[in-house]
C-alpha cells in the first residue's frame, strides 16, 4: 500500500508530539509564553513539537531523503537570552522520547534539538517529497486552555497525499451546534487520511480507528458552520452573512480554534467551515494541509472562495482569492454562490 509506512511514522510523530503540547498546558507557565517578530505567541511546546516530529520522521524513515517545511525557527533559541528556553524544550522532548518505552531511546543535546529544529527550513514546491507540519497549530487556543491540532501532511509532486491531525483537546463526541448533549467527555482524537483511502479517527493513544464521513445534510438551514474562535483571524461578520443571511442557516456558529475545525467537519459535526483572513494575511501551506485532505478524504471539498482549489505546491504560502471555504459535496455549489454574492456586495460597498 503506498504511503504506509510515512503514516505509520507520521501517526507516531503527532501522537507522541501531542504527549509533549498536552504536559505543557496543563502546567502552562507565563515564563513559557515568548512573543515571536510577528507578536503570534511560542511556546515551548511549539519548538517541542517541532523537535520531536522532525526528530521522529528522520529516525523511522531513514531511507529517504527528509524534508521539512514547518513554522518555527530555532532563531531565537540561539542567542543568550533564549538558553533557559532551549534548555526547558530539550528536557521536554527527552522526557517524552523516554515515555515512549522503546529501547532504540538516545538523548538529545541542546544542539541535536536545535538542527532537529531546523531541519523544518525547506521551501517545500511542486517536486519530491516534502512534510509539511504546524507544531502547533491554534497557539492561541493552546495558550488560553482551549482547543488546537498538530497538524502534519505529506506533499508528494504537488499533492497533498496524506495527514495526520491530533486534537489533544476535542472530544470523542461530536461538537456540532445541534447536537444532543453527550454523556461521555472524553478529549483527545487523532484524524489520519492517505489519498484515495479515507479518512479515520482514532482516540489519542488508543487503537481503535473508526472510518469517518463529512455530513450529507443538503438543505443549507440545517447546516452548522464553523469558523475562527479569534475575530483577528477571520471576519466573523462576513461568515454570519454569507452563512445565515443568503444560507438561512440557524444555529448559531461554532468557533473553535485550530485545525480541529476541519477534524470535527470530517466526521459530519457541522457541515460548513468558513475562513476570511483580514487583507493583507497570506495564508501558509501547514495551516491547511492536513485538514484539507481529512476533510476530502472524508468526502468533502476544501476550495478558496473564488471555487479554485486549493495549490500547496507553491513553497510555504498558500495564496488564495479572498479567503477558504469546506464543505460537503452537495452544498458546495450554493455556499459557492453565497460567497459569491457576499464578497461583491462588500467590494461595492467599500
Ligand atoms: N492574523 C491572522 N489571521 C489569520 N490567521 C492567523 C493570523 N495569525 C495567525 N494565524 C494562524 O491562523 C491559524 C489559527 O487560526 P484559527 O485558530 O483562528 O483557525 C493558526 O495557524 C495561526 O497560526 P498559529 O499556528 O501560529 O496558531
Ligand atoms: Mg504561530
Ligand atoms: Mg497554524
Ligand atoms: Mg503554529
Amino acid at each position: 500500500m503506498p504511503y504506509e509506512k510515512e503514516l505509520a511514522a507520521a501517526k507516531k510523530a503527532v501522537t507522541l508530539a501531542a504527549r509533549l503540547c498536552q504536559k505543557v498546558q496543563k502546567a502552562l507557565l507565563q515564563s513559557d509564553v515568548h512573543s515571536k517578530s510577528d507578536k503570534s505567541p511560542v511556546t515551548v511546546a511549539d519548538y517541542g513539537s517541532q523537535a520531536l516530529v522532525s526528530f521522529i520522521l528522520e529516525r523511522e524513515l531513514p531511507s529517504e531523503s527528509f524534508s521539512l517545511v514547518a513554522e518555527e525557527d530555532s532563531g531565537d533559541l540561539r542567542k543568550e537570552s533564549g538558553q533557559d528556553t532551549l534548555n526547558r524544550i530539550t528536557e521536554l522532548v527527552n522526557d517524552t522520547l523516554a515515555s515512549e518505552g522503546s529501547n532504540s531511546f538516545s538523548t538529545l543535546t541542546t544542539d541535536d534539538v536545535l538542527v532537529a529544529i531546523d531541519s523544518g527550513k525547506s521551501e517545500g514546491g511542486s517536486v519530491g517529497r516534502h512534510w509539511v507540519l504546524d507544531p502547533i497549530d491554534g497557539t492561541k487556543g493552546f495558550v488560553r486552555g482551549d482547543q488546537y491540532a498538530i497538524a502534519l501532511a505529506l506533499l508528494h509532486e504537488g499533492k497533498i497525499v496524506l495527514g495526520v491531525l491530533a486534537c489533544p483537546n476535542l472530544p470523542l463526541a461530536s461538537i456540532g451546534s445541534n447536537q444532543q448533549h453527550s454523556s461521555s467527555n472524553e478529549v483527545g482524537c487523532l484524524f489520519f487520511a492517505k489519498v484515495g483511502d479515507g479518512t479515520y479517527m482514532q482516540a489519542l493513544g488508543g487503537s481503535t480507528q473508526t472510518r469517518v464521513h463529512v455530513c450529507d445534510i443538503d438543505n443549507p438551514e440545517e447546516a452548522s458552520f464553523f469558523e475562527s474562535f479569534e475575530a483577528a483571524h477571520s471576519l466573523h461578520d462576513l461568515s454570519s452573512s454569507i452563512a445565515e443571511v443568503k444560507l438561512g442557516v440557524k444555529a448559531p456558529p461554532v468557533r473553535i480554534d485550530s485545525q480541529a475545525k476541519y477534524g470535527a467537519l470530517s466526521r459530519g459535526d457541522g457541515a460548513i467551515y468558513l475562513r476570511f483572513p483580514h487583507r493583507g494575511y497570506r495564508e501558509k501551506i501547514w495551516d491547511h494541509a492536513a485538514g484539507s485532505i481529512v476533510v476530502t478524504e472524508a468526502g468533502g471539498i476544501a476550495m478558496d472562495a473564488a471555487g479554485n482549489p486549493l495549490d500547496f505546491s507553491k513553497g510555504k504560502f498558500l495564496d488564495v482569492v479572498s479567503g477558504i471555504i469546506v464543505t460537503n459535496q452537495k452544498l458546495m455549489p450554493s455556499l459557492l454562490t453565497a460567497v459569491k454574492e457576499a464578497l461583491n456586495e462588500k467590494a461595492s460597498s467599500l
